[in-house]
């Protein structure tokens, strides 16, 4: 499903590597932690993936793409394969919860019909049903990321990465989002999450990507945040 293979990576502004040499394979369903410290490599990591930079040396491969070869004009393909969530949840601010998650459906050329059954499926789904005319400065931190969830995952990804998902919430909250991301996973997407919150690790034990300084340090199949 995704496949690295010795991938590096520097940022021209900058004197090292913000990867070295990395070889990885996800399989497809498995649900992933991206740990380490700041400054570790995990966001470069999600860039490649989304084909946002590319490697300075090695082949990254999502799905059928093969990403640092594709083209230019297949790119918005691979990102429709690939959704993704952030700590800042990054919503539309004009918009209501509902045309949030019905924009990433019209700007792919979905029937208008097909967004008005699919939207309230996915709202229901994150558990964000009756909060479809919301406006997302009425809603809290965690109903913001359900909608950024929803907004992901309307299109049926293959891959759904979270980049600190839980970074602005609340200890409970950030729990009830794994659980929305664990079901995303258990319906078959596969997800990659960066997060510095080791209850989580700890609670969720499944596979954990270390990184450190731009390595791989550390690949376990049902892993722990560690003594870090
Ligand atoms: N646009 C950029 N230009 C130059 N260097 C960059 C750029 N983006 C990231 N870096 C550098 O690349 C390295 C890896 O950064 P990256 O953002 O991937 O780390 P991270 O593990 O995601 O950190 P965090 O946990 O803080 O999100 C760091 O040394 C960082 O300073």
């Amino acid at each position: 499903m995704i496949k690295l293979e010795n991938v590096s990576m520097k940022y021209k502004a900058s004197s090292r590597p913000a990867l070295s040499g990395l070889n990885l394979e996800v399989d497809k369903g498995e649900f992933a932690f991206l740990i380490g410290p700041s400054g570790s490599g995990k966001s470069t990591f999600f860039r490649l993936l989304l084909k946002e930079d590319k490697p300075t040396t090695g082949e990254v491969f999502v799905g059928e793409y093969h990403v640092n070869r594709l083209k230019a004009r297949m790119v918005p393909r691979l990102r429709q394969s690939v959704g993704c969530v952030f700590q800042d949840f990054r919503l539309l601010q004009q918009k209501s919860v509902a045309d949030n998650v019905a924009f990433a459906l019209e700007v792919i050329g979905k029937q208008p019909q097909v967004i008005r059954k699919v939207v309230p499926e996915v709202l229901d789904y994150v558990g964000l049903s009756g909060k479809a005319d919301r406006m997302p400065n009425e809603l809290s931190g965690g109903e913001m990321q359900r909608v950024a969830i929803a907004r992901a995952i309307v299109n049926r990804p293959l891959v759904l990465l979270a980049d600190e998902p839980t970074g602005n919430l609340d200890p409970e909250t950030s729990e009830e989002i794994v659980d929305v991301l664990d079901r995303v996973n258990r319906r078959g997407t596969t997800v990659l999450m960066a997060t510095h919150d080791r209850h989580i690790v700890d609670a969720m034990r499944r596979r954990v990507l270390e990184f450190d300084s731009g390595h791989l340090v550390r690949n376990d199949e049902r892993g722990v945040y560690g003594i870090g």
